[in-house]
């Protein structure tokens, strides 16, 4: 990228120099505000980034050029720099339109991981048609990122890359929440079927009789309730990828007809009388040993070798510790913005505490513990340590699971009153509208319901 460097103290431009042309990137300086303006104004010399020092000695201020780059749509992304970590000023220069704040000394590896988040994010001028595995994330379809920083994704990316051209099936393992399903989208976004549908089929999720109809699809009248035709997922992925995941809790039956399905390049939807061709790129996932279970005969081996024709293991959170971080940085992003806590803060103890977890439950768990301190957090930081990662190990501790902690505040702590359901949930849903200052849009998200049915439970006994 070529990246702008506004900052009037020599010495450290001149180490901010050092570092960005270390990682391969272009460097333009700029002394003052005036001379990033000039810069900026030349559009032939195309900028990618601004890193902008806030504060200069004989010059007003940085956040009045930040304010004037909000206005112009071509303006590059900002990261801030700043000497001060006081979090007023940082929190200032995010509502100006800035991307990004780093205190200064800066630390490298802070700023690269900050600069390639940037980096999938800006829209290439041709279509980005390839994996880049020695960039620390990956962006995709618009919204979704990536992370591989370690060294154990990166060698897993530097395989996909090589596969995803190809037609071949490829079963995706790993423990829950560990990112079988993103690695899935990632492997379709990059693949010759991109514009194609990707169709994802939780086979854990459709009840065992109705799972042919939804699978293969049926047609009207074919069976007592069959009052429509209805387009099986498999016919649905056509020309594109159907990614199955929890392959292995297919019924023997539906294995079998998976497998012929496969081997034909056709299915025979319930009903019909004629097979129908699809062509589809098959992707599986699964966290259950399926080289195991054909031994046992619980996952017809034949088909486990139909669709293992590659296998692509992703490692448990706990053994890439380095993705950790800037997984969490992401993710603490996006909340800030659907929370509207933009001043959220990570302190570097828990930072700390989230490295050092053992993370049964990987990403998902990671999420999901940052989700409820979000919901929790009193203050400007986000603080969270072993007892909230921990939180059955030690009775006297369970009190601060934070979503018990919301139930207490919501029907009290010893409340012998018998509630109805509805009483229940409107309470619960008022505390936590309360603690999210009233944000009725942050709390239909922390509750995982929309902003219409929040509105009808807050309203149902007012
Ligand atoms: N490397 C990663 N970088 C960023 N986010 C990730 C990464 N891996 C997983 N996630 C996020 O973690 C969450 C869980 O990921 P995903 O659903 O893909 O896991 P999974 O292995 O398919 O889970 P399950 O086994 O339960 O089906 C998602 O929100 C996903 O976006």
């Amino acid at each position: 990228m070529r990246i702008l460097i506004v900052d009037d103290e020599q010495p450290l431009r001149d180490s901010l120099r050092y570092l960005l042309e270390a990682y391969g990137h272009q460097v333009v300086e700029a002394l003052d505000i005036q001379d990033a303006r000039s810069v900026l104004r030349a559009r032939c010399r195309r900028i990618d980034v601004m890193l902008l020092d806030l504060f200069f000695q004989d010059a007003p201020d940085g956040l009045a050029l930040l304010e004037e780059l909000t206005a112009d749509a071509d303006a590059p992304p900002v990261i801030v720099t700043s000497g001060t970590s006081a979090v007023a000023h940082a929190v200032r220069a995010l509502k100006l339109g800035a991307r990004d704040y780093l205190t200064k000394p800066v630390d490298p590896d802070e700023l690269r991981m900050r600069l390639a988040y940037i980096e999938q994010s800006i829209p290439s001028t041709h279509a980005d048609t390839r994996i880049h595995s020695d960039a620390d994330c990956i962006r995709f379809d618009k919204e979704r990122v990536l992370v591989c920083r370690s060294p154990a994704m990166k060698a897993l990316l530097r395989r996909v890359e090589h596969i995803v051209e190809q037609n071949f099936p490829v079963l995706i393992q790993g423990e829950t929440g560990v990112g079988k399903g993103l690695l899935a989208r990632l492997m379709h976004a990059f693949s010759p079927r991109a514009q194609a549908p990707f169709v994802a089929v939780n086979c854990s999720a459709i009840p065992p009789e109705l799972a042919e109809a939804e699978l293969f699809g049926h047609y009207k009248g074919s069976f007592t309730g069959a009052s429509t035709t209805r387009i099986g997922l498999l016919q649905q992925a056509n020309g594109g990828t159907l990614f199955l995941d929890e392959i292995g809790e297919l019924t023997p039956a539906l294995q079998s007809k998976l497998l012929t399905a496969l081997e034909d390049g056709q299915i025979r939807p319930i009903g019909a009388h004629e097979p129908v061709d699809v062509d589809i790129r098959l992707l599986c996932a699964t966290n259950r040993d399926l080289a195991q279970e054909t031994r046992t005969g619980t996952f017809r081996a034949d088909l486990y070798y139909r669709i293992s024709t590659v296998a692509l293991t992703i490692p448990p959170l706990r053994e890439r510790v380095e993705d950790i971080r800037p997984i969490t940085e992401i993710i603490v992003n996006e909340l800030r913005h659907s929370f509207n806590r933009e001043y959220a803060t990570l302190d570097p103890a828990t930072l700390r505490a989230l490295e050092h977890h053992d993370w049964p439950g990987n990403v998902r768990e990671l999420r999901n513990v940052l989700v409820r301190s979000m919901v929790e957090m009193n203050g400007i930081d986000l603080h969270i340590d072993d007892a909230d990662l921990h939180p059955g190990d030690n009775g006297a501790q369970e009190p601060q699971h934070p979503t018990r902690d919301v139930i207490t505040d919501a029907i009290g702590p010893d409340s012998a009153e018998i509630l109805t359901l509805e009483e229940i949930e409107r309470r619960y849903a008022q505390t936590v509208l309360n603690r999210l200052g009233g944000n009725k849009l942050a709390t239909a998200k922390a509750l995982g319901i929309s902003r219409g049915t929040l509105r009808r439970k807050l309203e149902e006994t007012d």
